[in-house]
C-alpha cells in the first residue's frame, strides 16, 4: 500500500537515497530540508521539496502524512567537540519541535537516523543494542538524547518508532551519493586522492590493537541502509521504540579500505601516517541480528569492493567543487 512520507534532511546523502527508494516503491514523498549541509540538486526527481527548518515542522506537517523519516541533523564529530551547542540546538532542539508537530497533527510513525556513535568505545564486539551507551563526543550524545526522547514519546503518547543505528555508511545509489563539504569520511576522501583532488590520504593512527594497527570499521552500502528504512516504516508498532544496529558485521581496516580503492580505481594512493584522531574507537563492528529478526532485513551489498566501486562511479560523475548548495 502506498503512503505519504515526510523526509527531513532529504537533500543530504542518506536522506536522498532513502527518498529515492520510497519513490521507487510508489510512495509520495515530501523532502523538508534547510540546505545547511545538503544540496537542492540532491533531492530526487519526483519528491516535493520544502526549503525549511525542522524547528518549523508544524508549518508543513499535517495529518495526511503516514510517517516521518528523520535524517535532518548535524553530524560532524570533530565540529561537535568544538561547537557542542550547535549540536544540542539542531539535533535535540530540532527533533523536539518535530516530535511536537507530530503529536499535534496525529502523525504517529517515525524512523530516526541514530548512530554507532551512541555507544562510544565498545566493551565487546560485535556491538548489540543492549551494549552500554557512553558516547565520546557531543554528536553521539545528542543522538542518544534524541533516542531517549523517542523512547518517552512512544511510551507516553503511543508513537510507533524505530531508531536505526548506522555504522559506516558508504557507496551511492543512482544519482544520489555522498558529497559532504567539508568531507571527513574515509572512502570519499580516498577517492578524492584517486581523482587527483588531494595529494595523499592521512592514516589516523597505525598503532591500534588491530591486525595492521589501523582502525576497523563496518562499512554498509547506502542502498542496503535505505532498504532497512522502508522495512522499519512497516515494522513500527504503536507504543514501541525499536532500536536496530545496521552494519554487515565485518570489520575492514583503514589500510584495507585504501588498498581496495587502489584496486577499484587503478590509481596509486599515497598514504601519510598521521596521529590518532581524538575519539576514534579501535574497532566498531555491528551485530545486526535485531534488524534481521525484527525488520526482516537482508543486506546484499556487503562486498567492500562493490561499495567502493559505486562510490567511485558517483565521485567521477559529480565534482563537488563545481556545485553550490
Ligand atoms: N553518513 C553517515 O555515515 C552516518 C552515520 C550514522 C548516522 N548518520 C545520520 O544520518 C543522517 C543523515 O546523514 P548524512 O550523512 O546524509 O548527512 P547530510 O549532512 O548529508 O544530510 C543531512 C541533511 O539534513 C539537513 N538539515 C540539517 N539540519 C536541518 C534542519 N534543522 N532543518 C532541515 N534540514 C536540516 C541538511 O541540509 C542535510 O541535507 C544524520 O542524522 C546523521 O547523523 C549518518
Ligand atoms: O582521512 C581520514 C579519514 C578517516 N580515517 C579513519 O578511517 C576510519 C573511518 O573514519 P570515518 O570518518 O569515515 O568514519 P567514522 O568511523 O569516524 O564515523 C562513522 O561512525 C561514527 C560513529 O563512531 C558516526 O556514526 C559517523 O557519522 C560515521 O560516519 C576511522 O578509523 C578514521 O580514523 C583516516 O584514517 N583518515
Amino acid at each position: 500500500m502506498s503512503g505519504k512520507y515526510l523526509v527531513t534532511g532529504g537533500a543530504g546523502y542518506v536522506g536522498s537515497v532513502v527518498a529515492q527508494h520510497l519513490l521507487e516503491a510508489g510512495h509520495e514523498v515530501t523532502v523538508l530540508d534547510n540546505l545547511s549541509t545538503g544540496f537542492r540538486a540532491g533531492v530526487p526527481a519526483g519528491a516535493a521539496f520544502v526549503e525549511g527548518d525542522i524547528r518549523d515542522a508544524a508549518k508543513w506537517l499535517d495529518s495526511s502524512y503516514d510517517a516521518v523519516l528523520h535524517f535532518a541533523a548535524f553530524s560532524q564529530v570533530g565540529e561537535s567537540v568544538v561547537k557542542p551547542e550547535k549540536y544540542w540546538d539542531n539535533n535535540v532542539g530540532g527533533t523536539m519541535a518535530l516530535l511536537a508537530a507530530m503529536r499535534e497533527t496525529g502523525v504517529r510513525r517515525l524512523v530516526f537516523s541514530s548512530t554507532a556513535a551512541t555507544y562510544g568505545e565498545p566493551e565487546t564486539t560485535p556491538i548489540t543494542e543492549s551494549a552500554p551507551t557512553s558516547p565520546t563526543n557531543p554528536y553521539g550524545a545528542s543522538k542518544l538524547a534524541v533516542d531517549h526522547m523517542i523512547t518517552g514519546e512512544a511510551a507516553a503518547h503511543g508513537l510507533a518508532a524505530v531508531s536505526l543505528r548506522y555504522f559506516n555508511v558508504a557507496g551511492a545509489y543512482g544519482s544520489c551519493g555522498e558529497r559532504h563539504d567539508p568531507e571527513s569520511h574515509l572512502i570519499p576522501l580516498v577517492l578524492q586522492v584517486a581523482q587527483g583532488r588531494r595529494e595523499a590520504i592521512s592514516v589516523y593512527g597505525d598503532d591500534y590493537p588491530t591486525p595492521d594497527g589501523t582502525c576497523l570499521r563496518d562499512y554498509i552500502h547506502v542502498a542496503d541502509l535505505a532498504e532497512a528504512h522502508l522495512l522499519a516504516v512497516a515494522a513500527a508498532q504503536p507504543g514501541e521504540h525499536l532500536i536496530c544496529n545496521l552494519g554487515n558485521g565485518n570489520g575492514f581496516s583503514v589500510r584495507e579500505v585504501i588498498e581496495t580503492v587502489r584496486k577499484v580505481t587503478g590509481h596509486p594512493i599515497p598514504e601519510v601516517a598521521a596521529p590518532r584522531r581524538a575519539g576514534d574507537p579501535a574497532v566498531l563492528v555491528a551485530s545486526a541480528a535485531t534488524a534481521r529478526e525484527r525488520l526482516g532485513w537482508n543486506p546484499s551489498r556487503a562486498d567492500l569492493a562493490g561499495i567502493v566501486a559505486d562510490a567511485w562511479e558517483f565521485a567521477q560523475r559529480n565534482d563537488v567543487k563545481a556545485e553550490g548548495h
